[in-house]
């Protein structure tokens, strides 16, 4: 309702027929002179509130007193009271209490709504009033109500008033109600200065004023008027505003209205919310009917954390592309938008709409890739089908943009040939200078790129400063054919995809340390703005590092990237320890390539392609220390020991070196790099990984050596040594399944089969035969599984290695309590239960096919 209001006749007040007045039968007993009176009888002062008005042939309570005037409102059929008198007035007083002054008992409220009143000044004499309702009248002045000094709750609204607080000031007024007048401005109320609420709806005001010295005020509510603009609130603590239904235009002069709480200001022709920046305390933002139209609006208030209730209703912007999830994103804070609850299953679906986390996101792309590969007819690759048991070897590098990862990675593939392959990666952004298509990546448009996904050829996918990246699985097999393992590059994103999948990556993070560096290396390549640089260097970098330290095992090694040669030494000698190859110079110092480096393993290597040739290509699955096996890893070695007579040179420079490893451990050699990548904290292992990591196996392989032996048992031979120690165990191991009861038995028989079991890469227990060059038949997993074992034995035997390690002449280095302690660790001595070990006991060079490039000879 708008424009200036003409004269108006008070339309009846909403209550009910039960409301009407009762007469009270004797009211004589009353004495009332003015507002005082005297009682014989407290219970008669039950006074009811008097409704005036009637419809027409009903009923109605009209006092004795002849001086009251009936009216009859033709128009509406009302009929109306227009004189007051004495005897209406009696009826409308209510709530005996303590005059202000204590010494009286007075009436403290008056009500006398709707009867047409036009003239109050028989209220004079009542001053002690508190509460006084003169709704629904016909009042236009109220010069009568300067006698109450004592007023606190004034109703005036429904009257033909044409001011506001017209009268000397109350001294306590603290609620005002002046609503449905005609009150064209607001005076100056500093008089007012206990005012907490005034209500001026539906007047003519066109401009908020006189409220400065109003300190008190926490409501103001100004709904339909004419307001154009929003002022005169500094620094008010007005909690309540409503300027619903004026003419706004815009949000303004709010910023130091800072105990805004609840602001109503639907109904008018807002267009922005950028007056609303600072309102940090705002709880409810009513902007219904307005004319907000975009979504950037938003974020003028999405900081205000407070905000719960939001109402855009009948505003343009709802009808914006995902509005509500949108909003809701923005405003996470919200219970209540548009007069709907916003549920949580909202905040997390707009969440993985717009933002979505890493991992969700990864697990979108994986569902997104699976299905549609669903959808396409199934393929049968030329390699062996990447299984469970049997995944594609792959190799990840990773770490932020310029890091190096893609110049390792292809180096890594030129300088192992023969055991690695650069996965090729799809992208739809242009090629840099000197990029070729087909060899850094296959560059190929948008539209091509959607092509390749709907057909289920990606892996997985990723989009980066608005280019797609994707790894299909075509690059990934293109390599596997040739008998390789595959090395690609990619960012994190892809990565956490490639966890959810079958694959089983092994994943190397290159972290630059000094952003200075790489921020170098970035602004040499002289293809990323100064934005990007900023955003890798810093923002992309920190991640990783987050990632790095909050979830240990997320990636198997880290390796340094400042300098790239230093980086690729290390990456190179991981291979190379993995490939029991040494020596990749040659005595000019040049760099050679890779063979497996002694002329019988050329030989045994030779041998063994030709050998391998006949058979269908197999992937080798080294184990390491630590490593967890499955039974289909023994499956698949146990297989593979079937087709190969004799281990790959590859797995025996892996025994030779894991060897070595012991007994550097035991003697306090500094760890190579390889090292140190598998010594991490012991988890929970299947039989076969507690023969490979357990530090049985390692104890089992020092005796192998025999200045080891020598020097933590003199006199003892490599012989007697397997002898006293298999007795040791056996005989114990014996004596205790005899006599075990069926859940020990259960035990034993777990880590009995890691004692005697091979591995799937048969690194240690070929040699427990003690005879060089002899090998022992793969052990059936049926096999294992009969065996039985006695952790006694294992204690006992963990006791013997301790005492032999302190009688030992030999100064202990600190590397050797490490071994002990791993006994501790593995038998379950001393470790807390909530300690879990991290995941990551892989070994970090995936799987390596064992023949290379086989040619059929
Ligand atoms: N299939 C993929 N999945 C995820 N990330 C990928 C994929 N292919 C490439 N990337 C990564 O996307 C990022 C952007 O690639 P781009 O080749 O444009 O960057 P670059 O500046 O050459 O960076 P870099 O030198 O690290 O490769 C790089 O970090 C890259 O490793």
């Amino acid at each position: 309702m708008k424009g200036k209001k003409g004269k108006k006749t008070p339309t009846p007040p909403p209550q009910p027929e039960e409301n009407l007045a009762e007469v009270q039968e004797e009211p004589s007993e009353i004495k009332i002179d003015g507002q005082m009176m005297t009682l014989s009888d407290s219970n008669i002062l039950n006074t009811n509130q008097i409704t005036g008005y009637k419809n027409k042939g009903d009923s109605l309570f009209i006092p004795d007193d002849a001086s009251s005037i009936l009216l009859e409102d033709e128009e509406e059929g009302m009929i109306k009271v227009a004189v007051l008198t004495q005897e209406i007035v009696v009826d409308g007083l209510s709530n005996v209490g303590c005059s202000a002054c204590g010494t009286k008992q007075v009436f403290l409220n008056l009500s006398l709504p709707g009867f047409g009143l036009q003239d109050i000044s028989l209220l004079q004499k009542y001053i002690y009033l508190q509460k006084l309702n003169l709704s629904y009248n016909s009042l236009s002045e109220l010069s009568a109500l300067s006698c109450m000094r004592y007023l606190i709750e004034l109703d005036v609204s429904h009257n033909e008033l044409t001011s506001l607080l017209d009268f000397q000031p109350p001294f306590g007024l603290q609620e005002a109600n002046f609503s449905h007048n005609l009150i064209e401005s607001m005076p100056d109320l500093s008089a007012y200065n206990h005012l907490v609420k005034i209500n001026l709806d539906y007047n003519n005001i066109v401009a908020i004023s006189g409220l400065k010295d109003c300190k008190s005020l926490l409501h103001l509510t100004l709904s339909h008027n004419n307001i154009e603009e929003i002022g005169g609130l500094d620094k008010l603590k007005i909690r309540h505003l409503n300027l619903s239904y004026n003419q706004l235009t815009q949000i303004e002069n709010l910023d130091t209205v800072l105990e805004l709480q609840e602001l109503d200001l639907s109904g008018n022709s807002i267009f922005g919310l950028n007056g609303l920046t600072s309102s940090s305390r705002l709880y409810s933002l009513n902007l219904e009917g307005n004319q907000v139209s975009s979504l950037s609006e938003i974020q003028h208030i999405d900081s205000t954390t407070t905000l719960r209730i939001l109402n855009f209703l009948k505003n343009p912007i709802v009808n914006e592309e995902e509005y509500r999830k949108s909003v809701i994103f923005a405003m996470q804070q919200l219970s209540e938008l548009d007069h709907q609850v916003v549920t949580v299953e909202e905040k997390v679906a707009a969440v993985n709409l717009f933002d979505p986390p890493a991992e969700v996101q990864a697990a979108l792309d994986h569902i997104t890739h699976t299905v549609y590969r669903f959808l396409q007819p199934s393929k049968i690759y030329e390699s062996t089908l990447p299984s469970i048991e049997m995944p594609y070897p792959m190799l990840v590098l990773t770490g932020p943009q310029a890091c190096g990862k893609r110049e390792l990675a292809r180096r890594l593939a030129q300088e192992f040939p023969d055991y690695f392959g650069f996965g090729i990666s799809h992208t739809t952004r242009v090629p840099y200078p000197g990029e070729q298509d087909g060899k850094d990546y296959h560059f190929v448009t948008p539209d091509h790129f959607q092509i390749l996904v709907r057909q289920g050829c990606f892996v997985q996918t990723f989009k980066h400063d608005g280019c797609l990246y994707g790894l299909t699985l075509d690059a990934v097999e293109s390599v596997a054919k040739e008998g390789l393992a595959c090395v690609v590059h990619m960012e994190i994103n892809g990565i956490r995809t490639l966890k959810n999948t079958y694959f089983e990556p092994r994943f190397v993070l290159l972290l630059p340390v000094s952003s200075e560096a790489h921020r170098e290396r970035m602004v040499e390549r002289g293809v990323y703005t100064e934005a990007q640089v900023n955003y890798v260097t810093q923002q992309r970098k920190a991640m990783y590092q987050e990632v790095n330290q909050e979830h240990p095992g997320f990636f198997d090694m880290v390796i340094n990237s400042d300098k790239l040669g230093e980086a690729y030494d290390r990456l190179r000698q991981l291979v190379m320890d993995y490939l029991g190859t040494t020596d990749l110079t040659n005595v000019e110092g040049e760099s050679v390539q890779p063979r497996l480096s002694t002329t019988e393993n050329k030989d045994e290597s030779s041998t063994h392609h030709t050998t391998m040739s006949a058979h269908r290509r197999t992937w080798s699955r080294p184990s390491f220390q630590g490593e967890s096996a499955t039974t289909n890893d023994l499956n698949s070695a146990n297989n593979k020991a079937k087709l190969e007579s004799r281990k790959t040179p590859v797995e025996e420079a892996s025994i030779r070196r894991r060897q070595h490893a012991a007994i550097e451990a035991v003697e306090g050699f500094s760890p190579s790099v390889y090292d140190d990548l598998f010594r991490r904290p012991m988890v929970p292992m299947t039989a076969p990984g507690m023969l490979e990591g357990s530090p049985m196996a390692q104890a089992a392989s020092m005796y192998q050596d025999p200045a080891l032996l020598a020097a933590l048992y003199p006199g003892m031979t490599n012989e007697n040594f397997e002898v006293g120690m298999a007795q040791q165990i056996n005989g114990k191991s014996n004596t205790k399944s005899n006599s075990s009861t069926p859940d020990s038995s259960n035990q034993s028989q777990v880590a009995s089969s890691g004692l005697s079991g091979l591995s799937s890469a048969r690194g240690f227990s070929d040699q427990e035969s003690g005879k060089e060059g002899k090998c022992k038949e793969a052990i059936e997993p049926s096999a294992l599984s009969e065996q039985v074992l006695d952790l006694t034995a294992l204690s006992d035997a963990l006791e013997s290695l301790r005492g032999s390690l302190k009688d030992s002449s030999r100064t202990i280095t600190p590397l050797a309590p490490r071994l002990v302690q791993g006994f501790d660790e593995w038998l379950g001595i001393g470790r807390d239960e909530g300690d879990r070990g991290g995941a990551n006991t892989k070994p970090v060079v995936p799987s390596i096919p064992t023949g290379g490039r086989l040619t059929v000879e």
